[in-house]
């Protein structure tokens, strides 16, 4: 019987058999941001312990660095922030690590350096101290969050005690419309199975409709695996994947290359798998997606009605009421029509080169509603220089919108980008959680970039279909 590519890299990262009935798996690429490392580095300090494999671990700064100047200067204003930032530094330096810094121009958020460099490849095991760390499973690798301990542990043994996933196949089928994106793929997905409804999977993402998708909209589907519960999720690598990574600065260079190919293809899904579970989700009829509260999953089609309170009961009901209470939208009305007072456009979600071309496509000629803010954050300085050299930053700025340095900004707002009060956030992101912006009465409504910069110039959210030209 064949093997799922889950099952492939598993079994081959198994290095023993642990008393306790894990596995113990070797963890090809570490990667590491500010927030979750210092006290993992600090815990190695203690206990005398070196860093095992100092060239399988990448770092760099994301969370906490402001995203315009002089904000960005150092020493940044906020002490903790300040103390993080130097704790990177330092164990990276102390300890031989590569360090993707805003002095050299490689910063930028994790999941979106990682792929840049090409230090994430087909066949890999990833892992990071950050949940999102299922967006390298678009390459085709087992990519998941882990916690700090976790990150102790992979430091210090470049391995971690883990027990198998049981794998499910979300199969997408027919074609995307114009105006729907992968974003709207993952929210979808997500709405369907709903937020838990991965715990204990590692979920393929399969089918026509991300053979079609590019690179970057396939590490925005996975990206979302987490908010739908699954720890892992992934695409099979195939010719895009190669063609992404080739000529990348940690890629393999041209006499390893067709061996690096030929390995990654193998690790691919065989033709007769099984999986635990098999779902299909026709995309034909898919609209663009916006969430209406206060989980991802509480996402509904741009033109449908938000559910009423009446039609779930328990745990569910609670959930739901919960969410109306914190929005503050009357049960069963509609998103589109509804006033916003920032756009955001960025994070590892959907802050990649194409994001911002979709988003500055739509604004192009037009202007900022006067009642809106608009910031658009490249996820990383690579990308931004990239996008500047194609004039997006100009399209930005003519239109009104803000144009900053790379970081994860407004997503999590551990940084000086944060809501007020009560403010509206169209936004690009992955999690639309109670106060997830930086203001405790904050509401945030995610949607893609093309979305986003459609609600901007309307100041209200609308459909971005209007705008494609
Ligand atoms: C700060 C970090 C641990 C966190 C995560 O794990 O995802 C953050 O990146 C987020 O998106 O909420
Ligand atoms: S951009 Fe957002 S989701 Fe991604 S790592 Fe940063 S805070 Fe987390």
């Amino acid at each position: 019987m064949g093997k799922s590519l889950y099952q492939k890299i598993f079994e081959s990262h198994t290095v023993a058999k642990l008393p306790s009935g894990q596995c113990q798996l070797f963890i090809g690429l570490h990667l590491c941001h500010e927030v979750t490392s210092p006290q993992a580095f600090a815990q190695l300090r203690e206990e005398g312990q070196k860093v095992l494999f100092p060239e399988r671990t990448f770092a760099t700064v994301d969370h906490i660095i402001p995203t315009t100047f002089p904000e960005r200067n150092r020493p940044l204003q906020d002490g903790i922030s300040e103390e993080m930032f130097s704790h990177i530094e330092n164990n990276t330096k102390n300890n031989g690590i590569k360090f993707f810094g805003p002095s050299t121009c490689e910063q930028g958020v994790i999941h979106i350096v990682g792929p840049e460099e090409g230090v994430t490849q087909p066949g890999m095991t990833v892992a990071c101290g950050d949940s999102h760390t299922a967006t390298h499973g678009a390459f085709g690798a087992i990519a998941f969050g882990i916690g700090t301990s976790q990150v102790a542990d992979v430091l210090a043994t470049q391995t971690l005690a883990m027990s198998p996933l049981k794998t499910r196949r979300i199969k997408f089928t027919g074609k995307l419309k114009p105006g729907v994106t992968a974003k709207d793929v993952a929210l979808a997905y997500i709405a369907k199975l709903g937020v838990n409804g991965g715990v204990g999977y590692a979920y393929e993402f399969a089918g026509p409709v991300i053979e079609e998708m590019g690179m970057e909209g396939r590490m925005t589907v996975c990206n979302m695996a987490i908010e739908g519960g699954a720890r892992v999720g992934y695409c099979n690598p195939d010719e895009k994947t190669f063609e992404y990574l080739k000529g990348r600065p940690y890629a393999p260079k041209a006499d390893k290359w067709d061996e690096a190919v030929a390995y990654w293809k193998s690790v691919a899904t065989d033709a007769d798998a099984q999986f635990d579970d098999e779902v299909e989700i026709n995309c034909d009829n898919l609209e663009p997606m916006v969430t209406w509260g206060i989980t991802p999953a509480q996402a509904i089609p741009l033109n449908g009605n938000m559910p009423k309170i009446d039609e779930f009961e328990g745990s569910e009901k609670k959930v739901i009421s919960e969410a109306y209470e914190y929005m503050g939208w009357e049960e069963g009305s509609k998103m589109i029509g509804r006033p916003i007072d920032i756009a955001f456009v960025g994070s590892c979600t959907n802050g990649r080169l194409s994001d911002l071309q979709a988003a500055a496509e739509i604004i192009k000629g037009h202007k900022v509603a006067p009642t809106v803010k608009m910031w658009v954050v490249p996820g990383s300085m690579k990308i931004k220089v990239e996008a500047e050299q194609l004039g997006l930053d100009k399209i930005f700025k003519e239109a009104g919108a803000e144009w900053r340095e790379a970081g994860c900004s407004l997503c999590l707002a551990m940084n000086p980008d944060k809501l007020k009060g009560r403010q509206v956030s169209a936004s690009s992101s992955n999690r639309n959680f109670k106060g997830r912006q930086g203001s405790p009465t904050g509401r945030t409504i995610l949607m893609s970039p093309a979305m986003v910069a459609a609600a901007a110039i309307e100041g209200k959210i609308t459909d971005v279909r209007k705008y494609i030209k």
